[in-house]
């Protein structure tokens, strides 16, 4: 038996809500062997971002290159990365391993305001990063930054949508957590199509990580085999579940169920 196995390429988060954590937890969830090569370490609860540790940028590389040469990467998920050396080495090593199964969530900012990427490093993920990318999953404020558009109408989403794709990234998937209303609306552009995907809008406070468990789950589904379409919307289902479901941790913005999508899956 062959198990499918899946990398993330991120940033640790000491209150196991987003970045690394949040992949590992996702890709076990999934029944996907995880791996992880760590860019920075940030101490980070859910009050929010007290510091940031990048790794050396040999660092990043190095653990893509033991883990690749050993293991064997079906599926990878790019998170925070922090700033251009990073970017354009792990950029580097993807290319030479020739992984085409590439998710990439260009995480900018937490949500508490934090900076997780340089601004001089966003030439570096469009210019390096983006043309791997099978996937992009920007969120609405991410999505701006990458298409130079700034977005208020469904139509602008397209916009935006269709300008990322330029850099050469296959899929788009503009996430729609910061929606207003009664409903969320994740927009996949394929390069010619547009499918929304809609999801009740859940009130909550507890929405830390859900970017980065949404591209992970992304991922392994990619890792078993799905197509692009059936492994985004898994994904939704996983993150729909997991803010459902809400762990009530922390006294701030805490973090989502991981538990929650495959525990209802063995109760129907
Ligand atoms: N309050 C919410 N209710 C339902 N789905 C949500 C909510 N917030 C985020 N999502 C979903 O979580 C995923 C991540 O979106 P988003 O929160 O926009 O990403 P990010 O963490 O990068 O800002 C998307 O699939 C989005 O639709
Ligand atoms: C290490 C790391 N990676 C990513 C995020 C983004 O998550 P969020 O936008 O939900 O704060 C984060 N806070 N920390």
């Amino acid at each position: 038996m062959s198990i499918p196995r899946a990398l993330t390429i991120a940033g640790s988060d000491s209150g196991g809500g987003a970045g690394i954590q949040a992949d590992l937890k996702t890709f076990q969830e999934l029944d996907v062997f995880g791996m992880s090569a760590i860019t920075a370490i940030t101490v980070q609860n859910t009050l929010g971002v007290e510091k940031v540790y990048p790794l050396p940028p040999e660092a990043s590389a190095e653990q893509i290159r033991a883990v690749g040469s050993d293991i064997g990467v079906d599926a990878l998920k790019t998170g925070m990365l922090f700033n251009a050396e990073i970017i354009e080495l792990v950029a580097r090593q993807i290319a030479s391993f020739g992984w085409r199964n590439v998710v990439v969530d260009p995480v900018m900012i937490a949500k508490g305001g934090a900076s997780l990427l340089l601004t001089e490093a966003i030439q570096a993920m469009k210019e390096h990063l983006l043309p791997l990318a099978l996937i992009v999953t920007p969120n609405i404020p991410e999505a701006e930054v990458l298409s130079g558009i700034q977005i208020r109408t469904m139509e602008d989403r397209r916009e935006a949508a269709k300008r990322i794709a330029e850099h050469g990234a296959r899929t788009v998937v503009i996430k729609g957590g910061h929606d207003q209303g009664d409903r969320v609306i994740d927009l996949l552009y394929d390069g010619s199509a547009f499918t929304g995907l809609a999801g009740r809008r859940i009130e909550t406070k507890h929405t830390h990580g859900t970017g980065c468990t949404f591209s992970a789950a992304i991922a392994a589904g990619l890792a078993k085999g799905l197509t692009v379409e059936r492994a985004v919307e898994e994904a939704r289902a996983f993150i729909q579940a997991a803010i459902e479901d809400t762990l009530e941790l922390g006294r701030g913005h805490g973090p989502t169920n991981h538990w929650a999508y495959c525990r209802r899956r063995v109760q129907v």
